[in-house]
């Protein structure tokens, strides 16, 4: 039986931090679908479209590929580009359109099916994998959030402001929960785990102590 590990929560929780080093530590694969959604995100509106039918003439277009933990948007790797907080506002916005998530979902549920692997996202536990043997809520308080997203943008040398950082965060969380398609929301078999005052160590090894109790899994690395 496979082991899929769903991590939810939002902007800054420390969901990719934690996923990327479980799957590491346990020797298995790891979905960043954030990266899908500013993947797509992106290219919808650098082509500017807005309606159902010219966002999925675009889709139609569009080869998204995985390919040892690479991202490849019609046969180009995709590289930091996604990861400002612009792509995460257009990530955010067509995220809340049903055909977007048709196709990204469809494209998760593939990568992940009868995989050990760690998927981390919004709806990975609501939606994508509902019968996921492991459901975690990452959560932190907004101005923490917004503190990590800030320190780790400007270790990346992006030009930002705490307040343009606190102010992105704001709206993707009101975003992403008011939205009526698969809205960030906690999965009611999920673990609430509150990263504000926790150390990066310290929710591993909160995750591990699940995942190693319910899942046929070796650490393969301390
Ligand atoms: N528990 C924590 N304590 C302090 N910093 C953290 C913690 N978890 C993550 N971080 C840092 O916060 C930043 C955002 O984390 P990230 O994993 O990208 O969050 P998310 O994927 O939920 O948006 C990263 O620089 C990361 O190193
Ligand atoms: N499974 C997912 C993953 C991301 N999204 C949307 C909503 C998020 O604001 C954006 C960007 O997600 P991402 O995980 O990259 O953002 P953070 O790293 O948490 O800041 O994409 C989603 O709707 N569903």
């Amino acid at each position: 039986m496979p082991c899929r590990i769903a991590i939810d929560g939002p902007a800054g929780s420390g969901k990719t931090t934690v996923a990327k080093i479980l799957a590491n530590r346990l020797g298995i694969y790891y979905l960043d679908t954030g990266a899908m959604y500013r993947i797509i995100g992106l290219y919808l509106d650098e082509k500017g479209v807005e309606n159902d039918s010219d966002i999925e003439k675009e889709l139609s277009t569009i080869k998204l590929e995985f390919i040892n933990g690479d991202f490849y948007l019609n046969g180009k790797r995709v590289g930091d580009e996604i990861r400002t907080p612009y792509a995460g506002i257009c990530a955010s916005k067509y995220a809340k359109k049903a055909i977007v998530r048709k196709f990204l979902t469809r494209i998760q549920q593939k990568i992940s099916k009868n995989e050990n692997i760690v998927v981390e996202g919004r709806d990975i536990g609501t939606v994508v994998i509902p019968d996921a043997e492991v459901k975690i809520f990452l959560v932190a308080s907004t101005e923490e959030r917004a503190k990590r997203r800030y320190k780790e943008l400007l270790d990346k040398g992006v030009n930002v402001s705490y307040e343009e950082v606190l102010n992105e965060i704001i709206l993707r969380d009101k975003q992403d929960t008011e939205r009526e398609i698969a809205p960030l929301r906690q999965p009611d078999d999920a673990i609430l785990i509150d990263s504000t005052k926790y150390t990066i160590e310290e929710v591993i090894n909160k995750i591990l102590e699940v995942v190693l109790e319910r899942c046929k899994l070796k650490l393969q690395k301390e």
